[in-house]
């Protein structure tokens, strides 16, 4: 079996160890400096150590702490090109990460539904090997694309849990106001936003044929439909991704050294 370690044990590090434990074929190492980040995971892992040189024994090794953390990792991670390390942290370029280590690398943009084996991850087509396929497609979907689209899919996929999220919080807030109680409001819009997403996944028609499906002639849907192609809905999504993409390039710019 593949052993996998994961540095960092945060946000992104802790949900992709529980996807991984879900999936239920991983050896995992969970490495990270602070005692509650590892104990948070303990019952998830194979082991769990804070020191970076046990966490390099592994076949495949995560690198999942903060971009401004990653070149100090690197330097006490001594790894061979036999080993591959993946790089997931907004804004570090391949070239910086190569630069300091002789593991293969792959940089991947994850999300958080890593936990819940739904990711959508957006993987750099160099260098990604069919070991690194199978590690995803174990925790959700990805897609190959090249690293100048990897500012613009850390927006979309990266980000974009917490633009969904938002969404889900102001549509529940409208049932609450509407007399739901806020419990049932969360599970109906949150489980709709799921259902949604679902259809348009499995679904061979398009968004538009989806929307005009539900809009009955003369019914409810339409009335609502009306309100948000008449405003600027759309566009407030775009200046979101827009702005998060231009972070991630301005993280580039100071990861992108060598
Ligand atoms: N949070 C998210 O949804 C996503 C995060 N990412 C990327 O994942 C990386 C981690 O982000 P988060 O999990 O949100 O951060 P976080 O702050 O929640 O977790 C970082 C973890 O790294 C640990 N750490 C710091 N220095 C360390 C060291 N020298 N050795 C071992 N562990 C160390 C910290 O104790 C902490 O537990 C970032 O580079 C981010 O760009 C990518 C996609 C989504
Ligand atoms: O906000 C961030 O910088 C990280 C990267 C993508 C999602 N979270």
């Amino acid at each position: 079996m593949v052993q996998t370690s994961v540095i960092g044990c945060g946000n992104m590090g802790s949900a992709l160890i529980k996807g991984l434990w879900r999936a239920g074929n991983h050896t995992v190492v969970a490495c990270d400096l602070d005692p509650d980040a590892l104990e948070s995971v303990a019952d998830y892992v194979d082991r769990t150590t804070s020191d970076v040189s046990e966490a390099a024994e592994s076949d495949v090794v995560i690198v999942a702490v903060k971009p401004d953390i990653v070149g100090a990792v690197l330097d006490d991670l001594d790894l061979t090109p036999e080993q591959t390390l993946l790089s997931i942290a907004a804004g570090v370029s391949t070239d910086y990460v190569d630069a300091r280590t002789d593991a293969n690398v792959v940089r991947i943009m994850p999300n958080l539904a890593a936990e819940t084996r739904d990711m959508a991850a957006a993987v750099t087509a160099e260098g990604v090997t069919d070991e690194v396929r199978t590690l995803l497609d174990d925790v959700g979907e990805f897609a190959e694309i090249d690293e100048r689209q990897m500012d613009i899919a850390t927006a979309v996929n990266g980000s974009g849990p917490a633009f969904v999220f938002y969404l889900i919080q102001a549509m529940a807030e409208a049932g609450v106001e509407g007399g739901l109680d806020e419990a049932h409001a969360e599970t109906l819009a949150a489980q709709t936003f799921k259902g949604a997403a679902e259809t348009v996944l499995r679904s061979d028609r398009d968004i538009e044929d989806l929307i005009d499906a539900v809009c009955s002639p003369n019914g409810t849907t339409i009335e609502g439909m009306d309100v948000l192609w008449d405003s600027d809905a759309k566009a407030n999504v775009a200046e979101a991704v827009a702005a998060a993409e231009e972070r991630s390039a301005e993280l580039a710019a100071e990861f992108n050294d060598e």
